[in-house]
């Protein structure tokens, strides 16, 4: 594990409101240079929410965001678009459909100016584990774990700090899901990231985070790591009823998987 010496987001008492619709009632946690911090909760509990607060695409109604111990206030400046990355759930949504992957790539290096953007687009691709020629290719002609990539190479582009993950898994199927988890877990330490992972998934929770916050209905109702988390730990019995009754289903699907196998053989 990571050695955390400083903390490199801090949210503190988060609101977030849709008109009248509260989506975001009460949230605070930070994260420390170098860790995965994970936010889990049903759909609706309002994690994608946080993560576009943080990354400035809704606005906040009340609370405080700070960066590197920097206020973040209402505007996101360009150098905080440099640090901070935000990958989506759909890799098929999220690349433009008439771009050449070597266009997807070369944009953010273009409009933040930086030199060498052959040389970046070629090894972005190597570092995600894709041939050369991909560069020429269109979304359409790529699977969705290779869309994913892609979708990870671009968010390195500009050398983050940190990346926000949004279910970077779940549109994909799961014989996949795997590698791309691998991938995100080689690629922080290998270029000393921190992320916040938004997943409904308590197996991919597990298998990537330090810790992990619960949301129920807009609001974060308990904090663990993830030995607490593996162990059921919890102070609220809403986390414990999530995560058990999830650990359940594993394990009945697993279950029933190897019974067929027993049955199929
Ligand atoms: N732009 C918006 N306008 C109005 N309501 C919104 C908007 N975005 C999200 N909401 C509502 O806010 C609540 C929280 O949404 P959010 O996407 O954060 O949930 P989530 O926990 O990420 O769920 P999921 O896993 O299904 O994406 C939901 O009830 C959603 O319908």
């Amino acid at each position: 594990m990571a050695a955390f010496d400083e903390n490199i987001l801090e949210v503190d008492n988060l609101k977030v409101h849709f008109g009248k619709f509260v989506a975001v009632k009460s949230a605070s946690f930070y994260v420390r240079r170098g860790e995965t911090f994970g936010i889990v909760g049903e759909s609706g509990s309002g994690k994608s929410t946080i993560l576009k607060a943080i990354a400035g695409l809704v606005d906040i109604a009340d609370g405080r965001i700070s960066m590197q111990g920097r206020d973040l206030g209402g505007s996101r400046s360009k150098s905080f678009c440099r640090d901070v990355q935000l990958v989506f759930q759909d890799p098929y949504s999220s690349l433009h459909p008439r771009h050449t992957i070597d266009r997807v790539l070369s944009e953010p290096a273009t409009i933040h100016r930086l030199a060498d953007i052959d040389q970046r687009v070629s090894g972005l691709l190597n570092d995600v584990g894709l041939a050369p020629t991909f560069r020429f290719r269109y979304p359409n002609q790529l699977s969705g774990g290779q869309r994913q990539r892609i979708s990870i190479a671009r968010s390195l582009m500009l050398n983050p700090k940190l990346v926000l993950l949004d279910e970077p898994t779940s549109a994909l199927d799961v014989s996949i899901q795997a590698e791309i988890l691998n991938l995100l877990q080689r690629l922080k330490n290998e270029r000393g990231l921190s992320y916040i992972l938004v997943s409904h998934d308590i197996s991919v929770i597990s298998h990537m985070c330090d810790r992990v916050a619960v949301m129920n209905d807009g609001e974060i109702v308990d904090e663990v790591n993830v030995a607490q988390l593996r162990n059921v730990n919890f102070s609220s019995d809403y986390a414990k009823s999530l995560v058990s009754s999830s650990l359940d289903y594993e394990r009945a699907i697993t279950r029933s998987g190897s019974e067929a196998e027993v049955l199929s053989s």
